[in-house]
């Protein structure tokens, strides 16, 4: 297949307490609603959607994830295999900006350093908020992460948080094929020098043409 037919497919994980708003992304992401009421995840859920970045056609997975420690033990499992992840909290809970840490670990503690955001939720709700931007902007350079202020319910700023992952991905992605293709070049340069012995397989017969 050529390189050009292949779909780039990504998994992310939207984390976060209980409430924040992470079912609520994911559906206005995917399916362009916002509900007013409150219905806890129960274990995990994914919604997908395609786009195109840089060109190229991209598909979304995007995983809810339930916020409720009651479900940790599932939602571990489903961390397995991600791609990119958001962090969330929101702007009326200060508790879910404390616990921003613990979940990037349990994030990290699975699948390794990948794509990660940290978003404010519903800063429609910004006269009632009890974190300062001081305090969300030091946490979110502290962990070196891209940070956005977003509001699900007047779809501010959604978007721009998955095109950021994707394009992060598919720049990831891209670097990788280009060290590995280095590599081969390596390789194959040092099996022509004379004075590299080079590994030759019994069973790959090797002559002067190849
Ligand atoms: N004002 C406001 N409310 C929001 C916003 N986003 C979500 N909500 C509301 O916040 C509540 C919780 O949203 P959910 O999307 O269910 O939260 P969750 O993080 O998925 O919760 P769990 O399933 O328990 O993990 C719902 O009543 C939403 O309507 C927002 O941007 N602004």
């Amino acid at each position: 297949m050529l390189e050009e037919d292949m779909e780039v497919a990504i998994k992310v994980v939207v984390v976060g307490n209980g409430a924040v708003g992470k079912s609520s992304m994911i559906q206005r992401y995917c399916k362009g609603i916002f509900t007013k009421d409150y219905k806890k995840t129960i274990g995990v859920d994914f919604l997908e959607r395609q786009i195109l970045v840089n060109d190229e056609e991209v598909r979304l997975m995007l995983w809810d994830t339930a916020g409720q420690e009651e479900f940790d033990a599932i939602t571990k499992a489903y961390y397995r295999g991600a791609q990119a992840c958001v962090l969330v909290f929101s702007t009326t809970d200060r508790e879910s900006f404390q616990a921003i840490d613990s979940w990037r670990e349990k994030v990290e503690a699975e699948v390794g350093d990948i794509p990660t955001v940290l978003v404010q939720n519903k800063i429609d709700l910004l006269e009632e908020t009890v974190i300062k931007n001081e305090e969300a902007e030091a946490l979110a350079k502290r962990l070196k992460l891209r940070f956005y202020r977003a509001s699900v319910k007047e779809d501010l700023n959604v978007n721009e948080v998955f095109k950021y992952l994707a394009e992060k991905y598919l720049l990831q992605l891209k670097q990788q094929t280009a060290e590995e293709t280095e590599v081969v070049h390596t390789t194959s340069n040092k099996i022509g020098d004379p004075n590299f012995p080079g590994v030759f397989r019994s069973d790959q017969p090797w002559t002067a043409s190849c």
